[in-house]
């Protein structure tokens, strides 16, 4: 299990070694559009979940959607700082 902190600094480090095999990667190879979409769809099963599956479905969805938000955020060049100063 990880934080969102964690999964963060992991993203960071993947985004500045390029490991091979790395969805991120290829995720930030995309671009802004690419990853915008995978926002909306994920976002969309949240909600298709949180209406209609089980808490264990819901919350596997949030956390995908959680990841696809800090892909976008790397992509960005945004840090956590950056967004939690809104909250
Ligand atoms: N937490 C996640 C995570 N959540 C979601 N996803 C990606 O988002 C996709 C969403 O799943 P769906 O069920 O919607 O699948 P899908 O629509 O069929 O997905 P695709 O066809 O787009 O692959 C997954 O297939 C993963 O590619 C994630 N990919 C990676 N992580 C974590 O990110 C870290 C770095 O991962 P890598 O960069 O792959 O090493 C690791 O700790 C991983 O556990």
């Amino acid at each position: 299990m990880k934080s969102f902190e964690e999964l963060f600094t992991e993203l960071q480090h993947k985004a500045a070694t390029r490991p091979e095999g790395s969805g991120t990667v290829a995720e930030l190879d995309a671009g802004i559009h690419a990853i915008g979409k995978k926002v909306v769809e994920e976002a969309a099963e949240v909600w298709m979940a949180a209406e209609h599956q089980s808490d264990e479905a819901a919350a596997e969805e949030i956390s995908q959607l959680l990841y696809h938000v800090q892909v976008m955020m790397i992509a960005r060049g945004l840090s956590l700082q950056d967004v939690y100063r809104h909250l």
